[in-house]
């Protein structure tokens, strides 16, 4: 019987991933690039146990029992069934990229049950293609690669998360009811009917991709965010112009690009980066020195619902009174839009977690805390 708790981090594209060539094997059309979130705000926390003594693999998330079929296949092959239990300590499937996190946590976890050496990435992609990127810190970049076989599909990291240490990172989530399309059928959709794609991932991607190699080596924030920003316009371009449409921003996603916008007018240089996923949610890159304005100018032009005890979550910061900027100041908008603020920043790779009381099973491989069906 053994047992091991690893806990992964989420990861966040500042050069999307957005088209497969294969949808099998999960190998993208272009190269990306992402920073990986701290641990410390955000993370997928997994507990594997193998034991001899289990009848068949089990899966609980969040505390609830999961199908486990995927497993169950591969497991032919492995002497013992293995139980996995994993949670999540931020809202699981809110478009936080819980997924990521969480098959980047699980092979890293099974990897360290099964004594697994070697290049874990070309596994989690095959899970969800940004999980590759997961299992690194710092600035990751996953290589689209060209072999059939998808061998030389792998993330690699470009540089640790010590070598831009005053990075950080807002996390805006939007208050938003509507149900989302999916990354994995938008971007299908995409390849099959957007004439926009091919032309980001054959002209735009390519060069973008040194360009920000290059901006992230010389720390120029000014040239990073001009790129981070552009690539995710152009994501949401191409998803726009999927048919049938892919909408992914709402009206509070694009008040926050105004914002951000006219931020960077007012200081006569780019301060913040916008950049989103396939949802309403914001991430803003920026630097240290930077956040106390930033959030003191957010919460003035998008103010959080009166009920809202904690707006702000994650790493402490003092707030600073709004800049004094008339053009700055299109709103302010009703409470609420924006729920709630995560300010973290960029931190490392998957790692174990050592201790006795750190483990989601206990001693017969049954989940600690079960939530009931
Ligand atoms: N800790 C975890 N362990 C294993 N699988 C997980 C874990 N967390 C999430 N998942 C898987 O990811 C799914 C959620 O993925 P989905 O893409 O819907 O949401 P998201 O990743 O939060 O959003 P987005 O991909 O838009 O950022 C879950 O239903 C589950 O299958
Ligand atoms: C917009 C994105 O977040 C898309 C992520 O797509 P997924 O990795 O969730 O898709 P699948 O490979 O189909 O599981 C951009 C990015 O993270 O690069």
């Amino acid at each position: 019987m053994s047992m091991v708790t690893c806990i992964a981090p989420v990861n966040i594209a500042v050069i999307k991933y957005w088209g497969k060539r294969n949808e099998e094997l999960i190998l993208p059309l272009n190269d990306s690039i992402s920073a990986t979130l701290s641990t410390e705000q955000m993370h997928a926390k997994t507990t594997v146990m193998v034991s001899s003594n289990f009848t068949k693999d089990k899966l609980w998330l969040n505390g609830k029992k999961r199908a486990a079929e995927a497993a169950g296949q591969q497991s032919e092959f492995v002497k013992y069934r293995v139980h996995v239990c994993s949670e999540n300590n931020f809202p699981t499937a809110a478009g936080l990229a819980s997924s990521a996190a969480g098959y980047a946590c699980l092979v890293y976890s099974l990897a360290k049950a099964y004594g697994v050496e070697g290049d874990l990435t070309s596994i989690a992609r095959q899970g969800s293609g940004s999980a590759c990127r997961s299992l690194d810190g710092g600035f990751v970049r996953w290589r689209m690669g060209s072999k059939a076989d998808g061998k030389d599909s792998i993330a690699e990291q470009l540089f640790d998360e010590d070598h831009w240490p005053e990075m950080r990172v807002l996390i805006l989530v939007v208050n938003d009811a509507r149900k989302k399309v999916s990354s994995t059928s938008g971007m299908q959709l995409s390849v099959e009917t957007s004439d926009l794609l091919k032309h980001r991932v054959e002209n735009v991607v390519p060069q973008r991709t040194k360009d920000m190699i290059e901006a992230l080596k010389q720390k120029d924030f000014h040239k990073f965010a001009e790129l981070t920003i552009k690539d995710s316009n152009s994501f949401h371009a191409c998803a726009l112009d999927t048919y049938p449409p892919a909408v992914y921003m709402n009206d509070t996603s694009h008040a926050i690009a105004d914002f951000v916008h006219r931020y960077n007018k007012s200081k006569g240089v780019n301060k913040v980066a916008y950049t989103f996923d396939a949802g309403p949610n914001a991430c803003l890159f920026l630097l240290e020195a930077d956040v106390p304005e930033v959030l003191g100018s957010l919460e003035l032009v998008f103010p959080p619902h009166p009920k809202e005890k904690s707006f702000v979550r994650g790493l402490p910061v003092r707030r600073l009174p709004a800049m004094q900027d008339a053009e700055l100041f299109q709103g302010p908008h009703e409470s609420g839009r924006i729920k709630y603020v995560i300010h973290t920043k960029v931190g490392s790779g998957p790692r174990l977690v050592k201790g006795s009381d750190v483990h989601l099973l206990n001693d017969e491989g049954l989940p600690k805390n079960v939530i009931p069906q």
